[in-house]
C-alpha cells in the first residue's frame, strides 16, 4: 500500500518530463502484481464488480436491443437507421444524467454525385469535477454488412447466445463494447460511488467508413470539447490471443474503386466475345497487378518507406503467447504465408498488406448469365504501416494502375478513386495509460495483458493523438475469435461482462495516477 501510495505522490509531484520517465519505469520494471492498489481497489470495486455481475442479462438485453438495428454506414440507404441508432445511444446517455450534443458533421458526396447529410457525432459528458482528471471514451455505433446468406448460422441482427458466445453484427465491432463501457459508468452510479474521473464520450456511426467528418470535428473542437481531456480510451479492436491485452499500434487504410466504364449495355458473350475489350477483363489485369500470391505489394514505391525490423523488435514477437495452431483453426486454414509465429504476426501488425474485397457490376449470383458486364468496379485496400503516407500511397496507386492500364490500349474508360486515408497509430507505451490499463487488467483477469499491435486500422486514432497532442491507448475487450466483420461475428459473455469491470476498474486506476 505505501509503495503505491508514494508512487503516486511522486508522479503527482515531479515534473511532466519526471513524470514520463517514472511511469516507463513503472510500467516495464514493476509487477501489476505486487501493485498495492489492488489492496485498495479491492474494497473499492468489489460492490460495483457485484452490481454488474447481478444485471449482466440485463446488458446483455440492451445488446441486444442495438444489434437488433441494421446500422451498415456502408450502405447509404441504411444512414437512417446509423442516425437512429446514434440516437438510442444518446437517449440512454441522456437517461444516465450526461449531456448530449449531437454535432453536424456536414455532407458527404456519393460516387454517384449526390450529396448526403451525414449522421451526427454524439459528443456527451458527465458532470465535470475540476481536480479529477479527464478520460474521452471514443467508440462507433455502426457496423458491416451482414446478411443471412453469407452464411451466418443465426441472423445477424438477433442476438443469439450459444455455448457463452453471444453472435449477432457489431456484438464486438462495437456495439458491445460502447455499452461495456456505458455499463461500467452506470455501476458506479447505481451503487452510488463517485466517478473517479470525468468522463466524456465521442460516438460516431461512420467508422467504418473510415470517420468521415470525425477529423475536421476533431479540429474545430479541439479548444473547446478536448481543451480539458487528459486521455483518450478506445475499445474497438481485439485481443491477439487468449490473453488480455493493451494495444499500442494499429495500421492505417486507404480504400480505393477502380472503375472501369466500357460499352453503353451488358452484352451477350457468344455475340460480341472477343471482338470487345471487356472492362472485367481489363479490371482483372489491374487487380492482378497489385499484389502477388506471396502477399507482396506489386505497386512500386508504395513499401519503399517501411521501417527495417531491428533485433529488439522482432524479440517484442517472440513473447506473444500465440497459438498458430488455434488460430488456423479459427478462420479454417491449413496454412499462412509465413511459416514462424513472429513472421505471422509481423505481417498482420508491423508490415503493409493489400486486400481485394471485390467487384461491384460483376454477375455474381447462382446461375450461367452468360454476360458481358458493361462496368465493372473493383474495390481494394491497403493497410499502412509508420512511415507510410495515405496521400503519397493514394498517388503512388493511381500512377501504377494508370501505367498497367496505358498497356492494354483499351477503349474502356478508366476511373481510380480513394474513399478513405487513415493513417498509421502508435502509442506512446510511457504513457500513465498504460500504467492503469496493466493494472486494471490485472485486478480483473488476473494476469498481466500482452502488449500488443493490430492489423486494423481505427481511422480517427492516429487524428486524435495528432490534433489534440493528448495520449491515446486502446484496451480491448473482444476475444481473439470474435471474427469482426466476419459471418457469425461474436462477444462471448464472459468477456462483455469482465470487459465491463475491466472499464469500471480502469476509471479507479487512472484516477490514482493523475
Ligand atoms: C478496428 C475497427 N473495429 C475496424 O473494423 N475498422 C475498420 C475501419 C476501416 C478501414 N478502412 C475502412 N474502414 C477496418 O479496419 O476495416
Ligand atoms: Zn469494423
Ligand atoms: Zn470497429
Amino acid at each position: 500500500m505505501s509503495f503505491f501510495y508514494l508512487s503516486n505522490r511522486i508522479i503527482f509531484c515531479f515534473s511532466t518530463m519526471t513524470k514520463l520517465i517514472v511511469v516507463t519505469f513503472l510500467l516495464f520494471h514493476t509487477s501489476t502484481s505486487s501493485s498495492p492498489s489492488s489492496l485498495g481497489s479491492a474494497a473499492m470495486l468489489e460492490p460495483l464488480f457485484q452490481y454488474i455481475d447481478d444485471h449482466q442479462n440485463q446488458f446483455i438485453q440492451r445488446l441486444k436491443e442495438w444489434v437488433a438495428v441494421n446500422s451498415d454506414s456502408g450502405d447509404p440507404t441504411k444512414w437512417g437507421e446509423v442516425e437512429r441508432m446514434l440516437k438510442m445511444t444518446a437517449d440512454m446517455i441522456e437517461k444516465m444524467g450526461g449531456t448530449v450534443e449531437l454535432a453536424d458533421v456536414g455532407t458527404h458526396q456519393l460516387p454517384s454525385g449526390e450529396t448526403m447529410q451525414l449522421p451526427p457525432v454524439i459528443l456527451a459528458e458527465f458532470a465535470r469535477d475540476p481536480k479529477k482528471a479527464t478520460l474521452c471514451i471514443y467508440g462507433h455505433v455502426d457496423v458491416q454488412p451482414a446478411k443471412m446468406e453469407d452464411g451466418w448460422v443465426t441472423d445477424p441482427f438477433i442476438l443469439t447466445e450459444i455455448k457463452g458466445n453471444m453472435f449477432g453484427r457489431g456484438a464486438t465491432d462495437n456495439k458491445g463494447p460502447v455499452l461495456a463501457w456505458l455499463h461500467a459508468i452506470e455501476s458506479y452510479q447505481a451503487t452510488q460511488k463517485e466517478i473517479p474521473v470525468n468522463i466524456k464520450l465521442i460516438i460516431e456511426g461512420m467508422e467504418e467508413m473510415g470517420s468521415f467528418g470525425l477529423l475536421e470535428l476533431t479540429r474545430k473542437r479541439n479548444d473547446s470539447f478536448f481543451a480539458d481531456v487528459n486521455f483518450i480510451v478506445i475499445s474497438d479492436n481485439v485481443w491477439a490471443t487468449l490473453n488480455p491485452a493493451l494495444t499500442y499500434g494499429t495500421r492505417g487504410s486507404s480504400y480505393f474503386s477502380v472503375e472501369v466504364d466500357g460499352p453503353k449495355l451488358d452484352l451477350h458473350s457468344g455475340v460480341y466475345g472477343g471482338s470487345i475489350h471487356e472492362p472485367m477483363t481489363d479490371l482483372i489485369t489491374l487487380l492482378g497487378s497489385l499484389v502477388n500470391h506471396k502477399g507482396k505489394i506489386l505497386v512500386t514505391g508504395v513499401t519503399d518507406n517501411v521501417t527495417v525490423l531491428t533485433e529488439d523488435e522482432r524479440k517484442t514477437y517472440d513473447k506473444i503467447n500465440f497459438d498458430l495452431e488455434e488460430m488456423k483453426n479459427v478462420v479454417g486454414v491449413k496454412k499462412f504465408i509465413q511459416d514462424t509465429k513472429e513472421d505471422v504476426l509481423m505481417a498482420r501488425w508491423r508490415y503493409p498488406s493489400l486486400s481485394i474485397h471485390g467487384i461491384q457490376g460483376a454477375f455474381s449470383d447462382p446461375g450461367t448469365k452468360t454476360v458481358i458486364p458493361r462496368k465493372v468496379t473493383g474495390k481494394f485496400s491497403i493497410r499502412q504501416v509508420p512511415n507510410m503516407d495515405p496521400t503519397d500511397v493514394e498517388r503512388k496507386v493511381k500512377e501504377h494502375l494508370g501505367q498497367v492500364f496505358s498497356t492494354l490500349n483499351s477503349p474502356n474508360r478508366l476511373k481510380v478513386t480513394a474513399t478513405v486515408g487513415a493513417k498509421p497509430w502508435m502509442a506512446n507505451l510511457g504513457d500513465p495509460q498504460y500504467v492503469a490499463g496493466k493494472r486494471a487488467v490485472k485486478n480483473v483477469f488476473g494476469v498481466e495483458p500482452e502488449l500488443i499491435r493490430e492489423g486494423s486500422t481505427i481511422p480517427i486514432a492516429q487524428n486524435f493523438q495528432e490534433e489534440t497532442g493528448k495520449s491515446v491507448m486502446m484496451l480491448p475487450i473482444g476475444g481473439h475469435d470474435d471474427g469482426e466483420h466476419s459471418q457469425n461475428e461474436k462477444i462471448s459473455r464472459n468477456n462483455y461482462i469482465k470487459g465491463t469491470k475491466l472499464f469500471a476498474a480502469y476509471f479507479y486506476e487512472l484516477s490514482l495516477l493523475h
